[in-house]
């Protein structure tokens, strides 16, 4: 019956946002989000801490996994350096059709490549399709329970390197507690999770920073 909640968004970003602006997009998302109806964008608070992830590892080669909306895509791509890629996975055709929208509103669609599909099947295709040797950052957004299946997957297709970081959304709500099993009980990484609170709400909910140590 009429729109969908990522269509209402597109609406609410076409209506209070300035094209090309990436903040402007951000800001009006947020605000719909918060006053209108809530979404699982990562929001601003915990956007904080994503922004100063990307700053500190300014990537030439990023991952998203789960782009819903393309919220965190915009988040993220405005602050690539010249000559960098954001590569966002999303299966859901909706919200990648929204997303694709969303993120050329912002204009950033010349840092990011949207792939259509399930991460499982498109992860160990990303070398041969865009010429990618590894990934200096990847975020975590998608379904919970795929975040320990495609953080293996990263590392059997040669797509992290010593000091590539990974950043898990979402860790303490709804939860990804194999994921957190696996990252702080691995040699391989050095894990610190950062506190901060389910997007729009009270609620307590956390990023986890793990560096790959190769
Ligand atoms: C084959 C499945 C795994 N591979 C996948 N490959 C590509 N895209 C995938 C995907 N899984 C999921 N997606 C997409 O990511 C998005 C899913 C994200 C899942 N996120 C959540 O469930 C989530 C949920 C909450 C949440 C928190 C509290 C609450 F009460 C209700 C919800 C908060 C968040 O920040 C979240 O990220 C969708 O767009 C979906 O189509
Ligand atoms: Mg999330």
């Amino acid at each position: 019956t009429g729109l969908s909640r990522p269509q209402r968004i597109l609406k609410a970003v076409q209506k209070n946002a300035k094209k090309g602006d990436p903040q402007s997009v951000i800001a009006a998302i947020d605000h719909y989000c918060r006053h209108k109806e809530w979404a699982m964008n990562v929001g601003d608070d915990k956007g904080l801490i994503l922004d100063s992830v990307v700053m500190e590892v300014n990537p030439s080669s990023a991952l998203e996994l789960g782009t819903y909306c393309g919220y965190s895509t915009v988040r993220i791509a405005r602050l690539l350096p010249a000559g960098s890629t954001l590569i966002t996975v999303e299966f859901n055709p909706h919200c990648a059709v929204i997303a694709r929208q969303i993120i050329a509103y912002a204009g950033l669609q010349d840092k990011v490549k949207l792939m259509e599909g399930p991460s499982g099947d498109l992860i160990p295709k990303i070398k041969e399709q865009f010429g990618i040797t590894s990934f200096d950052f990847v975020f975590l957004d998608h379904w919970k329970d795929r975040y320990v299946p495609d953080t293996k997957l990263l590392e059997e297709c040669g797509l992290l390197r010593k000091g590539s970081v990974l950043l898990a959304d979402n860790v303490i709500c709804p939860g990804a507690p194999e994921y957190l099993e696996y990252v702080r009980n691995n040699p391989r990484y050095e894990t610190r999770y950062f506190p901060s609170n389910l997007e729009y709400t009270k609620v307590e909910d956390g990023l986890e920073k793990s560096v790959f140590l190769g």
